[in-house]
Order: C-alpha cells, then structure tokens, then sequence
C-alpha cells in the first residue's frame, strides 16, 4: 500500500509529560475507507493521540501524518478534510442554530445539506434554538450533522456518546450508520462502550499504555479470547502457570478461566491439574476486551511503586 492508502500513520511515535509516557513508540496504520475503533484503559494514550494528530500538540518523538501530511504542518485547506467530533461538543452557546449552520456553510466549500439534514432528522432541534439551550443528546446529534456534511475524508470520534442516554446514544449511532455521507469517509471511533464498538466497527484497534496491542476485525479478537469453567476439587494451579491468563475466578466450586490464544490444548492443561470436568465456551466482545485490558491494568500495589 502507498502512503495515500493509510489516513493516520505514526512511526515511532512517542508523547512524554514529564515522568508519564503516554505514547510509547506507537507505529499505527490505519487503512482508508470504513469504521476503525481505537478502544483502551483510561490513560492509554487515545485523546494523547488525536491531540497530536490533528496538529494541537508536538509528539516527543517519531512522526505521525494525517491525510498524508505531517501532523505539525496541517494547513486550513487539510482541516477541511478531516471531521473532528468529542464529547464536549464545544460550540458557542449563545449562537442560533441557524447562525452556527450558516457559518459552516460558509467556510466549507465541500458542504453537503442533505447530508447535514439526513443526519439531523434524527432529532427534534429547530434552527431558532441556541446551541447552548440543546440537550446533551441534540447537541452531539448536530455536531455530527455538523462534520459530516463539511464533506470529510476522515471522521475522528473521540468518545461522541459521553455521558447520552440510551435512546440519544441510539439515535448518534443510527445517524451515523445510515448516513451516506460516512459512506465515502473513513472513520476513527473512539469509545469505552462496547456494544457501540460491536454495532459498528469493522477494524478494532487496541491501545495499552501508549503501544499498539491489536488490530484485526472484532470478531477475530473475540475468538482469540475464551473461557473454561473447570471443576478442580483443590485449589487449582499456580496462576502463574496457566497459559495465556487474562483472568481467574472460582465461583461456585469451579474455577473459571478467561484465557487468550488457547486452543483444546487448554482443557488438557486442566486435566493434567486434576479437573474432573471441563467446558469451554466463548465470550462477548466486551468480556474479551475488557479481561484482556484488565490484565495489565495498574494495581494499587504497582501504582504505589511508580510513585516511590
Ligand atoms: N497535560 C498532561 N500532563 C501530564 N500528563 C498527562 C497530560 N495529558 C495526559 N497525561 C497523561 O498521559 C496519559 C495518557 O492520557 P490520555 O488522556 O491520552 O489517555 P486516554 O486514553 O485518552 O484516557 P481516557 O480514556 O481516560 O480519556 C495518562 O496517564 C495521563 O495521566
């Protein structure tokens, strides 16, 4: 592939606050066309990594391009290209729909009604109303009608859904899919909900402490990821000792496995540690990614030693 099909390429790239390091020699490559999820524990480095991206922060190392072009170098014309939606929905309050509506028309030569009002039919919000009196819900649903119809090649949603209820979180993500405005344009979901992600993600990436820890269709990471009920009569095996363990319980007499990367190798393991029976059985995409985030998530005892 050439440069031109990636949409968001970092090598090497670092970001260090002082002491933190929140990007650590990331090498990302994200295809062009279609819904990419950038999932990850809190502090992964994911707002880190749209900040430098769309240009508002300097990496500490490496590189990253946007569109092609360095990060550091965008130029109005590249912002044109790129749709940028957050949580904040930062938009001026005191300004009319209407008004807000005039002034991307204005500035976005690319700029789409119909995709605007595809999006916007969604929701009650009447063109005299002012942004800052919309609900949390209506004003992430004009947002995106707002991005989307500036005509974008690259959507970037930094966690759009933040704090919606369940029919407002709904209606954002109908709108999105059946919009044939993101037909055209890729776009990077960042989200902490994970049936969001399942609904429309087609590439999920996965980020642990500033490094890249997958990339592959949902589905495929979910397969990598099972569960094994067992029933050991004792205490069961050394952690330590089982492959691939993301996480251990023991409920209800049994023990309970939720292992990476394992295969009918695994009930043998079992056996061979006394299991009398076992089961294995797959898990929800949700499960998969929150055991496999969870396993490397600080605990008290680790954080305490980064502190000394
Ligand atoms: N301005 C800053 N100064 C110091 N440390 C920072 C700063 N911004 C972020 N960090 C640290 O860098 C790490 C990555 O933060 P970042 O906000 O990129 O993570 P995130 O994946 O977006 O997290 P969340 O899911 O909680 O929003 C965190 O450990 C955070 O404490």
């Amino acid at each position: 592939m050439s440069d031109y099909d990636y949409v968001i390429q970092t090598e090497a790239l670092s970001k260090r606050y002082g002491r933190k390091l929140a990007l650590d020699r990331l090498d990302l490559r994200i295809p062009r066309g279609r819904i990419h999820a950038i999932v990850g524990a809190n502090g992964a480095g994911k707002s880190t990594l749209f900040r430098i991206l769309l240009g508002f922060l300097a990496p500490s190392a490496g590189s990253a391009r946007i569109l092609g072009r360095d990060s550091g170098q965008l130029r109005p014309q590249d912002r044109s290209r790129i749709g940028f939606v957050n949580e904040e929905h930062t938009l001026p309050g005191w300004m009319t729909v209407a008004a807000v509506i005039d002034m991307h028309r204005r500035q976005y030569p690319r700029w789409n009604h119909a995709a605007f009002d595809g999006v916007l039919g969604h929701y009650h919000v009447l063109p005299e109303q002012k942004v800052g009196q919309l609900s949390r819900g209506e004003r992430a649903g004009f947002n995106l009608a707002l991005a989307l119809a500036q005509g974008p090649e690259l959507l970037v949603l930094d966690e759009p859904t933040l704090g919606l209820d369940v029919v407002a979180k709904r209606a954002f993500l109908e709108s999105l899919l059946y919009s044939n405005a993101s037909e055209d344009c890729t776009v990077v979901y960042c989200s902490h909900q994970m049936e969001e992600i399942e609904r429309v993600a087609d590439n999920l990436i996965i980020l642990e402490r500033g490094q890249l820890k997958n990339m592959s269709a949902p589905d495929d990471f979910r397969a990598r990821v099972s569960h094994w009920v067992a029933d050991i009569p004792f205490k069961g095996p050394d952690p330590n000792t089982v492959p691939g363990l993301l996480q251990v319980q023991r409920l209800d007499g049994l023990h309970h496995y939720l292992v990476l990367d394992q295969d009918e190798d695994f009930a043998g393991f079992l056996r061979s540690c006394g299991a009398r029976s076992v089961q294995s059985m797959p898990v929800s995409l949700d499960r998969a990614v929150n055991g496999f985030l969870a396993k490397n998530h600080a605990t008290p005892a680790q954080a305490a030693d980064a502190r000394a």
